[in-house]
């Protein structure tokens, strides 16, 4: 399983990357917006910073609309992939993208036949929103398991993105269920590093050192 950030935040990227994990990042426009930036200018800093995919969330809800979008999009980039809601709209986006090598990544996916449809429709990649189907009672990370089978079942290319990730255990088990990439906050990432026992190990190893002869 490889990792995305997700967010909008070039510093945060920078430091990510420096730690030769970050594969590709997934952001959309509202942090952009806030912090009085140019939207496209920070995508394109982004996708210089990063060697990936850089998924950027559509804002239009009819498909000729997201098309539009996602054609300007995907020129300032070749590794943007264009962020698509799980509509029956998206959807008619997914196909027109895909037909012209544009890739999307499907958001606001919820249940399996949600992610069969998109992948269907030529979706590169689909992400189930793990945290958001936790906080309702139903298992994210059952959903993740259950796409992975039938995916693999058929033979489908489409790579699953576990987002909405909200702590390091759901890492873990979006790995086991065989999620291909899992986008999380600079926070969650940097609390996969920590460990007490690391912690102390590194301790008692410099207090060896220092107290040698
Ligand atoms: O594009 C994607 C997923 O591919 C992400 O930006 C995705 O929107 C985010 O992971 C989720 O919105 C975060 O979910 P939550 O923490 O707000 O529940």
């Amino acid at each position: 399983m490889k990792f995305f950030l997700d967010t909008a935040n070039l510093e945060e990227i920078k430091l990510a990357n420096a730690f030769g994990v970050l594969a590709g990042v997934t952001t959309e426009p509202t942090p952009v917006v806030k912090e009085n930036v140019s939207f496209h200018d920070r995508i394109r800093e982004i996708t210089e910073e990063v060697s990936g995919s850089v998924s950027v969330a559509a804002v239009s809800e009819q498909a000729d609309e997201m098309v539009a979008e996602g054609k300007v999009l995907a020129e300032i980039a070749p590794d943007v992939t264009v962020g698509i809601p799980m509509t029956l709209e998206g959807l008619k986006a997914v196909k027109v993208l895909s037909a012209w090598n544009i890739k999307t990544n499907v958001t606001l996916v919820f249940n399996a036949n949600q992610a069969l449809l998109a992948a269907r429709a030529g979706a590169t990649y689909v992400s189930p929103f793990i945290g958001r189907l936790d906080d309702i009672g139903h298992s994210g990370m059952e959903l993740i398991g259950v796409i992975k089978e039938i995916f693999t079942q058929h033979k489908i290319q489409t790579e699953i993105i576990a987002a909405s990730i909200r702590h390091p255990m759901q890492i873990t088990e979006a790995a086991q269920q065989g999620a291909h990439i899992a986008t999380v906050s600079f926070d969650v990432l940097e609390k996969l590093v920590e460990h007490p026992l690391t912690d102390a190990g590194v301790k008692r190893f410099l207090a060896d050192w220092n107290s040698r002869i």
